[in-house]
């Protein structure tokens, strides 16, 4: 294998769990980031993302000298062979991607393009940017000949990163040059994953149309949930009938409170906004998002009617506050939302999360209705209900019996469908998940 220089610019999620698995496998990589404070923690393997095995692996790599953090983007630029970007692409208001983080980015290591640069866009980008980022460079005054742009998006998942890079599905390149794609491709030969050459417009594509997909199968089982509370069907059966058709597939048909994160809500958002700007209206992509944010706010009134109905009970231990398991990312959490609609209607929140709960208050601010705990009993002492957001191990795995004498009303509302409905029965709660009538 060849060993190449790689500078990854970004150290977010991706940057982070890219350029480490580089190294793993044997490339020299140096990662950059813009935020100094970020890169002196990483310079002392403190992680600043909660990942399952990241550190480990950070300092190893560190140790073997083939892993190193800097601030300096145009020196690593020098240094390197193969540039990387990662940096984050949010959504702006009108759901457009700013892309503006990209755009200085590529301004910036313009000026240290010495030699030939092979620059790869891994950050999720709108068709057309790879295009676009030549004529940045070329504003810069990067010779034509000096570069090539390729796009190469990512598809990990937080919470499993590493299992994911190492074993992906697929390894998505697409170039204009063949010798600029063939010598990526062979960058991933370790890890042994099935690669698809494309265009850079498709491959731009691939990535909005993967995760609108998967949020389309999640918005899809959430509306067959509340169908099946109507009619008294079970989804959690529904779901498992329709996995076993080797067509539908099991994944993504976990039913309850939507999706959340840095992804899904903001590609989705994207996407249909990439589709308004060509004259489409995408509109399966529009019922999607709707949906997801309408199963928040049924899930709230849920809470509140179930409260009611248990004699008028005003304060619940919310179980969970990153938008899934295993990450302490808190963004567009549905948690979060949920917390709101609470407290806006006057209910106290004992909010319990085993990882990201110092973030949860920093983000959150100060707030009277809302306390932070760290022990989850502690959370659900005295409350009236307990609702499950996020279906971390250290909830599903809770004494019950001790939360039901914990509890003041024997009321377990589960976002998450985690539990046995039979098993938490017999405990003499009243059980209520999404779509198990
Ligand atoms: N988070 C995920 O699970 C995931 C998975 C697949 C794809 N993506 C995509 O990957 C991209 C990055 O996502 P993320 O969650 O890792 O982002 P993030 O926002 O967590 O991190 C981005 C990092 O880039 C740094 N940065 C910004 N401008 C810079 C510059 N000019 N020079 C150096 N550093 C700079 C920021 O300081 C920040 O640390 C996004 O486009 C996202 O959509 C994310
Ligand atoms: O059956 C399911 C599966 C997921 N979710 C929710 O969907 C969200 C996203 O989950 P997941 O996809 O596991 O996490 P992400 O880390 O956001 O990963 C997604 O977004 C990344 C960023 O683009 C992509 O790289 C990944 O391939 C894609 O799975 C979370 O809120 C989950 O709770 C459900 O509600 N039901």
């Amino acid at each position: 294998m060849r060993r190449e220089n790689i500078a990854v610019i970004g150290t977010g999620y991706v940057g982070l769990v890219s350029g480490t698995c580089f190294a793993e496998i044997g490339h020299q990589a140096i990662a950059v980031d813009r935020d100094q404070s970020k890169i002196e923690r990483l310079r002392q393997a403190d992680i600043p993302i909660y990942e399952p095995g990241l550190e480990a692996l950070v300092r190893s790599n560190m140790e073997a000298g083939r892993l190193s953090f800097t601030s300096e983007l145009q020196e690593a630029v020098r240094r390197s062979d193969i540039l990387f970007l990662a940096v984050g692409t949010p959504s702006m208001p009108g759901g457009e991607v700013d892309l503006s983080y990209l755009e200085s980015a590529f301004r910036q290591l313009a000026a240290a393009v010495d030699r030939y640069k092979l620059i790869v866009i891994k950050s999720t980008v709108p068709v057309g940017t790879a295009a676009m980022a030549e004529g940045w460079l070329r504003e810069e005054g990067v010779e034509e000949g000096r570069f090539d742009i390729v796009s190469n998006p990512e598809f990990l998942r937080e919470g499993s990163a590493i299992h994911d890079t190492f074993h992906s599905d697929r390894i998505v390149i697409g170039a204009e040059d063949q010798q600029a794609a063939e010598r990526i491709a062979a960058l991933h030969a370790p890890l042994q994953a099935p690669v698809l050459f494309t265009d850079r417009a498709s491959a731009e594509l691939i990535k909005y149309a993967s995760n609108a997909f998967l949020a389309a199968k999640i918005s899809f089982i959430n509306e067959m949930a509340n169908v099946c509370e109507k009619v008294g069907a079970d989804i959690a059966l529904v779901a498992q009938g329709m996995g076993m058709d080797k067509r539908i597939g099991s994944h993504f048909l976990q039913a309850g409170i939507g999706y959340g994160g840095s992804c899904f809500p903001k590609d989705t958002k994207a996407q249909l906004r990439i589709a308004e700007d060509v004259d489409y209206d995408f509109k399966i992509l529009r019922s999607v998002i709707e949906v997801n944010a309408l199963q928040r706010e049924r899930f709230a009134d849920r809470i509140i009617q179930e409260l009611t109905e248990a004699g008028g009970g005003k304060a619940v231990a919310v179980m969970g506050l990153a938008f899934k398991p295993n990450t302490d990312d808190l963004r567009d959490a549905p948690a979060l939302d949920i917390i709101e609609a609470l407290t806006t209607s006057g209910v106290q929140v004992r909010a319990y999360d085993p990882v990201a709960l110092e973030k949860a208050s920093a983000h959150m601010g100060r707030h009277e209705l809302v306390t932070f705990h760290a022990d989850p009993y502690e959370a659900v002492a005295g409350a009236d209900a307990m609702v499950i957001t996020t279906e971390w191990e250290a909830v599903k795995s809770l004494d019950f019996g001790e939360v039901a004498r914990l509890l003041s009303q024997r009321l377990l509302i589960d976002g998450r469908n985690c539990l046995e409905p039979a098993a938490m029965a017999e405990l003499g709660f009243r059980y209520v998940s999404v779509g198990r009538a």
